[in-house]
């Protein structure tokens, strides 16, 4: 009898468990954004096609401007409208102020402590204070304008010398490639990676380098599915983790490496590594190796890829519309004239130049989908009921092309910068306190790098057919196809240097 007694009262209290977490749940879950149906287990896993930001803009247009999605048990929610994706980062700015932990960011992030990885909090701000003092402030991107200036023009003379006889075709993203590249790594560490003229004085090391990188971002992205079924991490059935762990240690060996150089041997240059070594003699505790490694890698990580990838969709446009490089030209011309080389502190003052970077963020932003933020606590939104942990996701590159925000939406007009105000509605750095803290030195490299490109050289096609501009499948929105055109050195311009 006191056995029966015994299995009611726990049967009762099971009972009682169950029916409160399934009210808990089933009220979390009442109200919230439309959606696809969703499979068991996978979700809507199975329906996410590649590019990411493509397959949520067909979605949008069935299920409107904020919709959710099941990737496997994790909930995630899509914004395509400006006026939501306001309200996500205004009034609600601290509870999406998160970031989803993802296999990469355990690996490559130093377990999710980087500054683009972290959550909100104390460690996240001192990183982003460390970042915008020590590195991207206006005083410091002022102290590396001659590295810029100089990748910049090695860049230039290199087309120069290719072309000084006439018309002559060009691939131009690997030179973008490197350049960007150069730049942020002689800013990180004073060393030049990239190119036949690097000054690695071990070749075999900038090969070895090169490579991390390359895989480090083949390996990136909030689509890898281990992220969401955390069953198949046990089984590791693509590979992805035990790829991650191998190159994490390279990547880790590498740039201690490259600390442990600066520590023991050449120091009191102007490199972030020993800027940050510095603040380590006075503040060991807190600038460990850890977060100088951490900081090296977001900045190689997120700097690098965005700025090149959208010096190539400017060109690329440049070269489907001539009329507007050739109002480009005029511009420079008027402005700065033959005798010298527009410069950084010129940009300002060539409103069209500007103009045609804006244009090349909204219609190719490089995160189309900003980088995924993670809610803390239930909220609403848009009117629906979005729980705590819920992944959120702005579809920036809908947002661009939005008909009600632009007029002829999909065309390349950088004219419609002139209109005070619309550079506001531009998302291609995110909003709010995780918005990107890189934008400033990226809007100086792409309108110098273009200014340069625009001033010093004729460019056209390589035939009648216009440049293709299907995007690539990376997690930096690129171009499928890499850049050729044809260039030629602009004689009237009498520039010592670049010859
Ligand atoms: C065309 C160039 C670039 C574009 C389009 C771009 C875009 C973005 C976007 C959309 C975000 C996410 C914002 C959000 O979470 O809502 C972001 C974050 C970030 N970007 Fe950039 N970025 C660019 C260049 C750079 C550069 C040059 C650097 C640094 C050298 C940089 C460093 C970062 C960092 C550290 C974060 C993470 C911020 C955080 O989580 O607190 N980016 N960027």
């Amino acid at each position: 009898m006191t056995t029966f007694y015994l299995s009611l009262i726990i049967s009762l209290f099971f009972l009682i468990i169950t029916l409160k977490v399934f009210f808990n749940t089933s009220r979390k879950f009442k109200n919230l954004p439309p959606g696809p149906q969703c499979l068991p287990i996978i979700g809507n896993l199975h329906q996410l096609k590649q590019p990411l930001h493509h397959t949520f803009h067909t979605l949008s247009q069935k299920y409107g401007q904020i919709f959710s999605l099941w990737f496997g048990s994790r909930l995630v929610v899509v914004v395509s409208s400006l006026t939501i994706a306001q309200e996500c980062f205004t009034k609600n700015d601290i509870v999406l102020a998160n970031r989803p932990h993802f296999l990469t960011g355990k690996y490559i992030g130093y377990n999710n402590t980087t500054v683009a990885q972290s959550p909100y909090g104390d460690h996240w701000r001192n990183l982003r204070r460390i970042l915008s003092i020590e590195i991207l402030s206006s005083h410091r991107l002022n102290s590396f304008l001659e590295i810029r200036r100089d990748e910049i023009m090695r860049l230039i003379q290199k087309l120069a010398q290719k072309s000084y006889n006439g018309f002559t075709e060009v691939e131009l993203r690997p030179m973008f490639s490197e350049m960007t590249f150069n730049t942020i790594m002689r800013m990180v560490s004073g060393k030049r990676y990239y190119g036949n003229d690097c000054d690695v004085s071990d070749v075999e090391e900038a090969r070895l380098f090169r490579g991390i990188i390359k895989e480090v971002v083949s390996l990136g992205g909030a689509n890898n599915v281990g992220d969401f079924l955390g069953f198949l991490r046990w089984f590791d059935f693509d590979g992805l983790e035990k790829r991650l762990k191998k190159i994490s240690k390279r990547t880790d060996a590498f740039l201690q490496g490259l600390i442990d150089e600066h520590r023991f041997g050449k120091r009191n240059s102007n490199t972030m590594i020993d800027h940050l070594l510095t603040q380590q003699q006075s503040q060991p505790e807190y600038y460990t190796d850890q977060i100088i490694k951490g900081l090296m890698v977001v900045m190689l990580l997120a700097g690098t890829d965005t700025s090149s990838v959208t010096i190539e969709w400017a060109m690329s446009n440049l070269l489907n519309h001539p009329e507007i490089m050739k109002k480009a030209k005029n511009e420079l011309d008027t402005h700065i004239g033959h005798d010298r080389q527009v410069d950084e502190h010129d940009i300002s003052k060539l409103p069209y130049l500007q103009s045609i970077v804006y244009e090349t963020l909204r219609l190719h932003a490089a995160a189309p989908l900003l980088v995924p933020h993670l809610s803390s606590e239930d909220f609403s939104l848009g009117g629906y009921n979005i729980p705590q942990n819920t992944i959120l996701m702005v579809n920036a590159w809908v947002i661009h092309r939005d008909p009600n925000l632009w007029s002829d939406p999909t065309c390349f007009k950088p004219e419609r910068f002139e209109k005070e105000g619309e550079v506001n509605k531009l998302l291609s750095f995110g909003l709010g306190r995780r918005a990107c803290p890189g934008e400033n030195l990226s809007q100086r490299t792409e309108g110098l790098t273009l200014g340069l490109l625009i001033q010093c050289f004729e460019w056209k096609r390589i035939g009648e057919e216009k440049i293709d501009m299907v995007e690539a499948k990376g997690i930096t929105a690129g171009k499928k196809t890499s850049l050729n055109a044809m260039c030629k050195v602009r004689h009237p311009l009498k520039i010592n240097d670049v010859f």
